[in-house]
Parts: structure tokens; C-alpha cells; sequence
């Protein structure tokens, strides 16, 4: 075994189980286990009250964010390592980082999990959710972007946006999310500033504001230009392995090649006017003092305004550099404390209830097999204690925690309190799931309602304490399943404890049985993402699981608008239940209604039924819309109205809900079933002499050309196409191309199957094909 391959094994067993009582203890056992690596903590966090209580105005919480392999890990690496957090850079291809630190991550080299980092840099205490960039893994960067105040979009500079990044970036305009952005990978031949910065312009439609110049392209890549300061920073590296760490700082001068001074002029005059142009504030202080000599703008003033604008989210500051070949990761960790807002900077509109109380976002749960669920708690308002009892809002429940830790990736430092604007670990907590909001007490919450109340401005809606809940993260509907068998029923109960665990960790992941079969489904975002829980299963839990052959999840809607009744006449024991009812079912668009079914009542029984009864026939109609009467799969696109209910003394609501569910088949059943199948929009990068290979491969699955673009020597194509054609479509691209296409996959929407494709998936189905 290597060196390295040693060093890596033993961070893989000892890394992710390392709790220490203390600073002191986790430095001695650190050190002792692990050879790469930690200095854990750097030589200026001088006490542990610094480590765990910054100041808000110091506190940086920046996700990174990418299309795959745009190089946010090893970026991250290039951070931790020049704070001071690690020993010796990591490296992505020899799989052994620090924010990858599942087994599968290093293996595939791919990010799977968001991990929290903390580092400090330059008296800032940053808090860095590295996210991943597979489309299978989206939920995670959603999850991420929530509680972060501020991103780092890296972008391949030969590639410019890319499909995930356009995905990404959305999300992160959702939670108007200011961000700066890191061309990366200028050492590559292809690199292309001005077609980056373009791209970024046309495709993210967003307003970049460059503040460095390349020095050299390709190889000859040696640092950057800062338009602010007009200073060189050159890295003169003297061998591959030179980390970096140390570059030079130079003033631009007359002997400076010309063509170099004369791109910085123009960008700088270009950066200074763009800048008043979005800063009335800059713009004023221009034309009052500099409207001479617009080079005399002292580089603060021009920092400040550049701030404002990116805190507006009126442009993004671009800078640039080569992470792999350390050059230019310093300069962007100035760039985050600089530009990129604090918490108190952030604008969160429920928090103001809490007052000083405690409110914090459950944003991540990991399970460790000896502490037990790990939960990330975003802190909102208040202090964070361990050894305390806190109350779950979502689950109206109250629970200990147990410890407070601060997050190093793999490693974590045991904390005495943490305040608002933290990212916190807790142990203890077992009861709390992604997207939960935690606050003190009960009593706590009761307080928040009645500010919220008291407040003008608060709309009541959706229940007691619908108004002081951080609402959580969206989680996008499976599109993949298949069954899962343990290898024999003695390991049902262990089965089912993982998937529990790996539920509560991954709310994407959904698994229910079969209520004919009895078998354990299980559904996904994607073959990747199946494929990794059946991984985890067997390495995490040692248990070897069958799955079954993977599943398009269809929907079903209806074609035509039906009237029907029936009456339920039963006896169960003594007991007779009586109950008829009329109701009307018709189709709606589904885009319309964003896919979901509605329900209502006639005027003359909304006053008039029971809330029981009411929700006896909700349930009733709830539990139809969940298999459609084709092919069982959940329906969508329908509009149900109850017209009658008739339900004699002595009939139990769940025969109500039983008559209701009858009566809703039968009426799915006349008004004709439509199969709904998902369609992934699909961008496949390619060079110009396989593209036709591609399209003739796409032809026979059934896909729809939507355009084709060129990009430097390379074809994209975009495209729709059926879920169901794209089982395997890695493999058969990397055949057809020998190896030289991406692509990326994205759900678009549910569309109607066309009559033949339905009939051959019915008769498959039946098992008659
Ligand atoms: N030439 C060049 N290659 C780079 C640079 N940065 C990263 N790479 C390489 O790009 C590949 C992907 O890097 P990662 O850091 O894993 O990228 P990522 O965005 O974290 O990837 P995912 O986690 O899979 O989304 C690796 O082979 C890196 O060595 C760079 O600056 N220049």
C-alpha cells in the first residue's frame, strides 16, 4: 500500500468517528491517528471562545456551486489548505479529500453529500457547504442554498455555464442568494475569459463584473491582474508539487508587457464605469471627486460600491484563477469576506418573532451508527446549548440534545454554545428531520404566534404556527423505483431500520411496500442516486440487497368529465353502515395545477356536513388519487366535486371514506385513463464527429431536438426525452462517442403518452409482451 493509500485508509476509518470531550483531546487524538492533515486548528484562533462564537458581521455562510466536475472540491481543498485547516492538499483524483469523505465520494470522485466545512480566513469565520453537481444529488443543493447567505458559482472557463449551473444558479435566485463567481481551470489550452464572461451574460441572464485580468492563458497561466488595485499577483510555482501558499504581489508598471497595460486600462475603466452605473452612491462620489482622472478612485471605495451591487444582486464580481494548479484561491477567499453578505446582512422575515429566543433550521441529518443522527442546524436567532431541551415545531415534540459540535468535514470540535448566524452540529436529537424549525420551548413558539398574530402584516394561514415555521425544502417527486429484498427475512427489520435512517437523512429518497405484493419499494431521483442507497446499504449497514430492475414512475390522469354514485350497504357485527354518495370528477390541465389534484365540496354540503364527515370523504378521495385505475400508479390533473352525501345513523367514518374511494374508481374508471410519463430535458455536449451518432441514437429513444448549439470545437444539443428511453443512456453515450460527450438530465414535466406507446406499456405490464 502506498503512502498516500495508507494515510487515506486510515483517515477512512478513524475520520468520521472522532468525537473529542475537548480541543485539547481532539488535537492529541487527531494528531496521533491521522498523518495528513489536520493542524485543525490554526495558529491565529487563539482560544476556543474565538473558534466558537465570531462575530455576526464576520461570519461567512457560502455554499459552492457547479456544474459536475467544474472543480468546487479540489477548490475547497485549495481553501482549507491555505487557512491553515489542513496539512497537505487533498487531491480529487487520488481520492482522498476532505469534503468527499463517504467511501463512494472517493471512489467515484464525485460530491455526493453537501459537507460543512468551517475554516477562518483573515479574521472571518466561514462556514462552506461544498455542493454536489450530479442532477441526482439536486435536492442537496437546494437544501444547501437555503440556509446560505451567500454562493460560489465555479465555472470550467472552457466551458463556461453549463446545464447544472443554469439549474443551480435558479435555485440560488430563488433564495436571492448573491453570489460570486470563480472561472476555474485558466491552465486549460481552451480556456476563454471572454467567452465565459459572455456565457454567464446570455445564459444565467446575470450582470458580471470582472475584477481580474489572466496573466498568460493556457499553461502559461501565471496569476492575475487586480482591477481594483492595478496589482500583479503571480504565482511562480517551481514544480507541480509547489502548494501555492507563497505568490507575489507587484504594482503594474512601464515595464509591464504593453498589451497587458492595455487590456487593464480599458477593463478597469470598463469595471469603474459599469460600477456607477449600477451604485448611485459610486456614481456620485465619481462625478463629485474623479471625473478627471477616474484612475485617482481610491480601490476601498470602488470595494464598497462593488459590495452594495452584489448584496443588491445587481452583478456578480468574476474572478479567476487554476485551483489544480494553486493559482488564485486566495484572492477569492478575500473575495467571499469581502463581497458576499454577513447573516445580519440577510433579510429573514419570520425571525423577527423570535426575538432573542432560539430559532434555528434543520437543514441536514446524517446518521453515524455509534452517536446516531447527526443534525445541521442553522442558527436564526438566540443561543444554542448543549445538555438542553429544545422543542420541534414541525413535529410538535421536545427533545434533548445532547452535544454541540463545530463541523470540520470528517472531524468535529465539541462546543460549549453557539449564537445566530452559526452552522452547528448537534448529537442527540432523534426525532427531527430535514427542513424542521427548532426553537427553545413550547412556550417559546406560543410567544412567536402571538407577535406574529399582533403583527399587522402576518397573514394567518395553514394552521397555529404555520407563520413562525422556516418553511424547509421543496422535495421534487421520485422518477425511478424498484423493488429491494434483503437476502433473507431474518434481515427484513435490519432493512428497515437503514431505509428509515437513510429516509431521515435523504428526504428525496421514498420508500413504501407494495400493498399487494408485500415488497419494500424503493423510489429515486435517478439510477445514480438508487444505485448509491443500495451501495450505502451494504457498506454502511453490511447488508447485501437484491434490487429489482428499475422503474419509470408514471403518473395517470383522465380523459373525460363523469357524474357517478354508489351506496356502500354493510353490517360489520351488530352494526349496519349505510352511505351513498354522488360526486363528479373531470380533468384539469396539469400544467396548470403544477400536477396535483383538487377537491371540492357543493355550496349547499359545505354548510352542512360535519368536519368528521368532511374528512372522512377527503380521505376517501386522497387515498383514490394514490393509484389510478389503470396501471395503479398516482393520478394527477383531476378536479374531484362531491355532490351528495347521504349516511345513515350509526355508519362509521371509515366506511364513509371506504364508500368515497368505491364510488371515485368507479368514476376514474368511465372517464378514461391517459397514462402520464416524466420527460427529462437532455443537454449532451459533443465533439461536431460523433454528434450524428448521438442523434441517431436519440431518434430511436424516442426524443425531441430542441436545438443545437456550438461551443468552442463542441456541439450541444438539447432535447427532450421519455425517462423510460434512458435506462443505461451513460454507457451507450461513452460507446457511440468513445468516451467524448456529458451530458446532464433534468425532469421537465409529465406529458400524455400517445396511444400506441400506451397500449405496448399496458400490455407489458399485464405481462402479455
Ligand atoms: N486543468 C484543471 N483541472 C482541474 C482544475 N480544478 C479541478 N480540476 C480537475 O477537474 C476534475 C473535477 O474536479 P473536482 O474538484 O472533483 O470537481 P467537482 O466540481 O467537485 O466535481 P463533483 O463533485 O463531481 O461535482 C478533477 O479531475 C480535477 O483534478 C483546474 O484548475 N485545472
Amino acid at each position: 500500500m502506498s503512502g498516500r493509500a495508507l494515510q487515506t485508509f486510515s483517515r477512512m476509518i478513524w475520520g468520521r468517528y472522532l468525537l473529542t470531550a475537548g480541543l485539547q483531546g481532539c488535537r492529541c487524538r487527531l494528531s496521533c491517528h491521522l498523518k495528513r492533515h489536520y493542524s485543525f486548528l490554526p495558529d491565529d484562533v487563539k482560544s476556543l471562545r474565538a473558534v466558537v462564537n465570531p462575530d455576526i458581521s464576520k461570519i461567512r455562510n457560502i455554499g459552492i456551486m457547479a456544474h459536475i466536475d467544474a472543480g468546487k472540491t479540489t477548490t475547497t481543498e485549495r481553501m482549507l489548505y491555505y487557512s491553515g485547516y489542513t496539512r497537505a492538499l487533498g487531491d480529487v483524483d487520488d481520492g482522498d479529500t476532505v469534503t468527499d469523505f463517504m467511501a463512494q465520494e472517493r471512489e467515484r470522485g464525485i460530491t455526493i453529500q453537501s459537507a460543512a466545512v468551517t475554516f477562518d480566513w483573515k479574521s472571518h469565520r466561514i462556514n462552506l457547504i461544498d455542493t454536489p453537481g450530479h442532477v441526482d444529488f439536486t435536492l442537496e443543493v437546494e437544501r444547501a442554498l437555503r440556509v446560505l447567505d451567500g454562493a460560489v458559482a465555479v465555472f470550467d472557463a472552457s466551458a463556461g455555464v453549463e446545464a447544472q449551473t443554469l439549474t443551480v444558479w435558479r435555485q440560488a435566485e430563488k433564495h436571492h442568494i448573491p453570489c460570486v463567481c470563480f472561472l476555474n481551470k485558466m491552465d486549460k489550452p481552451a480556456a476563454n475569459l471572454s467567452f465565459s464572461i459572455e456565457s454567464i451574460k446570455q445564459k444565467l441572464k446575470a450582470n458580471p463584473v470582472l475584477l481580474q485580468i489572466p496573466v498568460g492563458s493556457g499553461k502559461n497561466f501565471t496569476g492575475v491582474v487586480d482591477l481594483l488595485t492595478n496589482q500583479k499577483l503571480i504565482w511562480k510555482l517551481k514544480s507541480m508539487r509547489d502548494d501555492g501558499r507563497v505568490f507575489e504581489i507587484k504594482a503594474l508598471d512601464q515595464s509591464d508587457d504593453p498589451e497587458l497595460l492595455q487590456v487593464v486600462g480599458e477593463a478597469r475603466t470598463a469595471l469603474i464605469e459599469q460600477v456607477a452605473d449600477l451604485d448611485d452612491e459610486f456614481a456620485e462620489l465619481l462625478l463629485t471627486n474623479f471625473s478627471d482622472n477616474f484612475d485617482a478612485v481610491p480601490s476601498i471605495k470602488l470595494q464598497e460600491a462593488i459590495r452594495r451591487v452584489t448584496l443588491a444582486r445587481k452583478g456578480v464580481p468574476v474572478l479567476c484563477g487554476s485551483s489544480l494548479r494553486n493559482k488564485g484561491v486566495q484572492p477569492l477567499l478575500d473575495a467571499i469576506t469581502a463581497y458576499l453578505p454577513s447573516p445580519n446582512e440577510r433579510h429573514h422575515d419570520l425571525v423577527r418573532w423570535y426575538k432573542d429566543d432560539l430559532c434555528a433550521l434543520a437543514f441536514k441529518v446524517l446518521h453515524d451508527k455509534q452517536r446516531g443522527p447527526l443534525v445541521f442546524l442553522r442558527i436564526y436567532s438566540g443561543t444554542l446549548k448543549p445538555q438542553t431541551a429544545i422543542h420541534n415545531i414541525n413535529r410538535n415534540s421536545t427533545e434533548r440534545m445532547s452535544r454541540l459540535l463545530v463541523p470540520f468535514a470528517d472531524q468535529h470540535v465539541e462546543i460549549p454554545s453557539m449564537t445566530a448566524g452559526n452552522i452547528a452540529l448537534t448529537v442527540g436529537l432523534k426525532q427531527t428531520v430535514t427542513g424542521d424549525t427548532i426553537i427553545s420551548s413550547k412556550a417559546a413558539a406560543a410567544a412567536a404566534a402571538r407577535r406574529a398574530q399582533n403583527d399587522s402584516g402576518a397573514e394567518k394561514k395553514g394552521g397555529e404556527h404555520a407563520n413562525i415555521i422556516l418553511s424547509g425544502v421543496e422535495v421534487p417527486d421520485p422518477v425511478f423505483f424498484c423493488t429491494i429484498e434483503p437476502p433473507s427475512m431474518a434481515k427484513q427489520a435490519d432493512l428497515e431500520n437503514a431505509l428509515n435512517c437513510l429516509q431521515r437523512e435523504d428526504p428525496s429518497l421514498k420508500v413504501r411496500v407494495d400493498p399487494d405484493s408485500g415488497q419494500t419499494i424503493l423510489c429515486g431521483m435517478g439510477e445514480l442516486h438508487i444505485e448509491i442507497i443500495h451501495d450505502r446499504i451494504r457498506r454502511e449497514y453490511g447488508i447485501e440487497t437484491h434490487l429489482g430492475p428499475l422503474q419509470v414512475a408514471y403518473r395517470e390522469t383522465i380523459l373525460n368529465e363523469v357524474s357517478t354514485t354508489d351506496t356502500l350497504d354493510r353490517t360489520v357485527g351488530e352494526r349496519r353502515h349505510v352511505v351513498t354518495v354522488e360526486l363528479a370528477v373531470r380533468p384539469v390541465d396539469i400544467t396548470s395545477v403544477g400536477g396535483s389534484c383538487e377537491i371540492t365540496f357543493t355550496e349547499k354540503l359545505e354548510g352542512q356536513l360535519l368536519p368528521e364527515v368532511k374528512e372522512a370523504v377527503e380521505n376517501g378521495v386522497h387515498s383514490s388519487y394514490l393509484q389510478g385505475p389503470l396501471l395503479g400508479y398516482p393520478v394527477q390533473g383531476i378536479s374531484t366535486l362531491i355532490q351528495d352525501v347521504t349516511i345513515e345513523p350509526g355508519t362509521s367514518a371509515a366506511m364513509v371514506s371506504a364508500c368515497v374511494s368505491r364510488c371515485m374508481l368507479k368514476a376514474l374508471r368511465l372517464a378514461g385513463g391517459q397514462v402520464l410519463e416524466p420527460v427529462m430535458s437532455l443537454e449532451v455536449t459533443v465533439g461536431e464527429e460523433h454528434l450524428s451518432s448521438v442523434l441517431g441514437d436519440l431518434a430511436q429513444r424516442r426524443g425531441t431536438v430542441r436545438d443545437i448549439q456550438s461551443r468552442h470545437d463542441n456541439k450541444v444539443l438539447l432535447a427532450t426525452v421519455p425517462l423510460a428511453e434512458m435506462m443505461g443512456y451513460s454507457t451507450i453515450l461513452r460507446t457511440v462517442t468513445s468516451g467524448n460527450a456529458t451530458f446532464s438530465l433534468e425532469l421537465d414535466a409529465y406529458e400524455a403518452m400517445n396511444p400506441q406507446e400506451q397500449n405496448t406499456l399496458l400490455k407489458r405490464m399485464a405481462g402479455l409482451l
